[in-house]
C-alpha cells in the first residue's frame, strides 16, 4: 500500500522536556486516522513535526518518500490548525474568498495576485464544503460551524492528498459536529487521506478507520475495529493512559 507519511524513532524535546518519545508509525493512502490522547500528550507537536513546522531533535519523518526537511511540495498536505476559528479577528475585514485564497500560497509565485484559475479553485473548494454562496461575506460574520467549513476549504483549495485537522470541532455545537464528520467521511470515501486530532471520541468513532493513542509515547496504533474490541483498550483506559479531557 502507498505510504504517505513514515515516522521512525521520532523524539521531540521543548528545552529539557521530552514531549514525544520514540514514535513509529505510517500513514497510508486512504487512511482516516484519529489521534487521541490527554491534554499535553504531544498531539499538536506531532502534527507540527509532520508538517515540517517543528524540527525533531531525533528520528526521521518522510513525506511521500522524501525526508520532511527536503520536501518542497507542501501543498500536498492541507492543514486546519487548532483554534482556527478563535483567530478570526472580528474587526479585520477578510472575506471568505481571501481566507480560502491563503491556502493557495504554497503553490503561487506571486502571492498577491488572484488569477482566474485561482478564483475557480477557491469556488470549487467552497462548493465542496457547501459554502459557495458566502464567497464575498466577511468571515467574522459567519457562525462557528460555517467558519470551520471555510477553514476546511482553505486547506482543500491546493488539492492536497492528506488533510490534517487539529481539534477542528472545538467550540462547535453537537449537531454541526455530526455534519462536519459526515463531510470528512465523504471526502475520505472519495480517496482523501485524513488525520484528525480530537477529543470527540464518541462522534469520531463512527467514521475513523485507524486510531493512534498518544501519551508522549505511542500507546496504541491499530485499526478502529481492533481498538474497540480489544481488551487493550480497557487496559489503556484502566492505566489512565488515555484520560480524555476537554478544553
Ligand atoms: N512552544 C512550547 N514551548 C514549551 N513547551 C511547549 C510548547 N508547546 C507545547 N509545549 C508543551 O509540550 C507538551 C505537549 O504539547 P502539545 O500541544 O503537543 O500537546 P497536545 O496533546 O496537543 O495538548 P492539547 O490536547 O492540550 O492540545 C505540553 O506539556 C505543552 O505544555
Amino acid at each position: 500500500m502507498d505510504v504517505l507519511v513514515e515516522i521512525r524513532h521520532l523524539f521531540f524535546w521543548y528545552g529539557q522536556r521530552l514531549v514525544l518519545e520514540d514514535i513509529n508509525f505510517d500513514i497510508k493512502r486512504g487512511d482516516f486516522l484519529a489521534i487521541l490522547g490527554p491534554n499535553g500528550s504531544g498531539k499538536t507537536t506531532l502534527l507540527k513535526c509532520i508538517l515540517g513546522l517543528l524540527k525533531p531533535q531525533k528520528g526521521e519523518i518522510k513525506l511521500f518518500g522524501v525526508p520532511v526537511e527536503e520536501f518542497s511540495e507542501k501543498w500536498r498536505l492541507g492543514y486546519v490548525p487548532q483554534r482556527a476559528i478563535a483567530l478570526v479577528d472580528p474587526v479585520f475585514p477578510l472575506s471568505v474568498e481571501e481566507v480560502v485564497g491563503f491556502g493557495l500560497l504554497p503553490k503561487k509565485k506571486f502571492p498577491r495576485f488572484l488569477a482566474r484559475a485561482d478564483k475557480d479553485a477557491i469556488l470549487k473548494a467552497l462548493k465542496q464544503v457547501e459554502m459557495e454562496n458566502y464567497l464575498h461575506q466577511r468571515i467574522s460574520k459567519l457562525s462557528g460551524g460555517q467558519q470551520q467549513r471555510v477553514f476546511i476549504a482553505r486547506a482543500l483549495v491546493s488539492r492536497p492528498e492528506i488533510l490534517i485537522l487539529d481539534e477542528p470541532t472545538t467550540g462547535i455545537d453537537a449537531a454541526t459536529q455530526e455534519r462536519f464528520y459526515d463531510l470528512l467521511a465523504e471526502f475520505n470515501q472519495k480517496g482523501l487521506t485524513i488525520v484528525i486530532v480530537t477529543h470527540d471520541i464518541g462522534i469520531v468513532n463512527k467514521h475513523v478507520k485507524q486510531v493512534a493513542c498518544l501519551n508522549r509515547r505511542l500507546v496504541y496504533h491499530g485499526t478502529h475495529e481492533e481498538f474497540c474490541s480489544s481488551p487493550r483498550l480497557q487496559q489503556i483506559i484502566g492505566e489512565h493512559h488515555l484520560v480524555i479531557h476537554r478544553h
